[in-house]
């Protein structure tokens, strides 16, 4: 089904809790500004992608928070997974994914994205405020050895912490056999002129550029219409994907994409909190199959592009 800008949506990332076992300086919370607590049932979850799939919507990311604080995560995946039949995936900071990769993969996870954005101690505690390096490299390792595939890193650059860490994060993929995805710091509008915003943000196409000079290969990511340098790096072969969502209206152009916050709302958008949807409510007093897809419908008309 297509939103009135003429996108279709193809995928849908849920949150399945706000809780998570760090607390990074900069995170966006998948853009959940509320607090709350209450969190939707694997059943519920399992409700709303059937419906999600009559819609046509084939994909679904699992994210939070963190979602391995979830002790239910496996049950999550098993009832999601044979539902959407193109790709399943899942968002983690990684320090929990040693005791989950196996299971996950086994119950129909195919990928995982690990958010790593240093390699140094001293830097992950200063970013995420926890003491838990090892045990994110541990989980990188284990999913890979699950044969989740791909792994991708996640490294959000911050300006005067791990801009001079980039080589390393290439060496490190590359000797696990994962993705780097350099990521550009992001906020809404409103946010962008804050102290904090100018302190941290930097702009990623100076990598670009260099990337595109020693790139071999560039390979085309249709999902998200990224690019990906494939280069030979000390003798490996490395893969890195740029994000850069800022002020890129291509970006949102072709974004595919619909959101459901862990207490179950329906979210257009990213950087928008003002367009929510509501689906848990009406799913929990009992409304009908027809008026949950209804309300799905009214989520995915309210989607538009954030940069125009
Ligand atoms: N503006 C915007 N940024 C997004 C969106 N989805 C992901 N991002 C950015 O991309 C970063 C990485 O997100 P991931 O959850 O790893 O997913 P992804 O890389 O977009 O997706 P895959 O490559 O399919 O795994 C996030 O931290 C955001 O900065 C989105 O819908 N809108
Ligand atoms: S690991 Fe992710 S969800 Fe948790 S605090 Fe850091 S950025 Fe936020
Ligand atoms: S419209 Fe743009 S900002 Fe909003 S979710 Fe899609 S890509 Fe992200």
């Amino acid at each position: 089904m297509k939103d009135k800008f003429g996108r279709p949506v193809k995928s849908i990332r849920v949150s399945v809790t706000e809780r998570c076992n760090l607390n990074c300086f900069y995170c966006h919370r998948e853009g959940e500004w509320h607090r709350h607590h209450s969190e939707m049932t694997p059943d519920e979850i399992e409700r709303i992608l059937k419906i999600a799939r009559e819609l046509d919507i084939r994909k679904v990311k699992f994210t939070g928070g963190e979602p391995l604080c979830r002790n239910d995560i496996v049950e999550i995946v098993l009832k999601s997974a044979p539902l959407m039949d193109r790709d399943v995936s899942l968002t983690t900071n990684g320090t929990l994914l040693s005791k989950y990769a196996y299971e996950l993969k086994e119950v129909g996870l195919d990928r995982v994205n690990v958010s790593l954005d240093t390699l140094d101690p001293e830097k992950y505690r200063r970013i995420t405020r926890k003491d838990m390096l090892n045990d994110a490299i541990d989980g990188i390792y284990a999913a890979v050895d699950a044969g989740l595939n791909p792994v991708k890193l996640n490294m959000v650059l911050l300006r005067g912490i791990n801009e001079d860490e980039i080589e390393d994060m290439i060496r490190f993929a590359a000797d696990t056999g994962a993705i780097l995805q350099i990521i550009e710091l992001e906020a809404p509008v409103e946010k962008e002129q804050t102290g904090f915003f100018k302190k941290y943000h930097v702009n990623p196409k100076f990598i670009e550029e260099h990337l595109e000079k020693i790139a071999e290969q560039v390979k085309y990511n249709e999902l998200h219409r990224r690019r990906r340098f494939v280069f030979n790096f000390e003798g490996k072969k490395a893969e890195v994907e740029i994000v850069r969502p800022m002020h890129n209206s291509e970006f949102c152009m072709y974004c595919t994409r619909i959101r459901l916050t862990s207490d179950g709302k329906l979210k257009p958008c990213l950087l928008r909190d003002d367009n929510l949807v509501d689906i848990l409510t009406p799913l929990r007093s009992g409304a009908t199959e027809k008026e949950l897809k209804d309300l799905f419908i009214e989520a995915i008309m309210r989607r538009e592009p954030y940069w125009k």
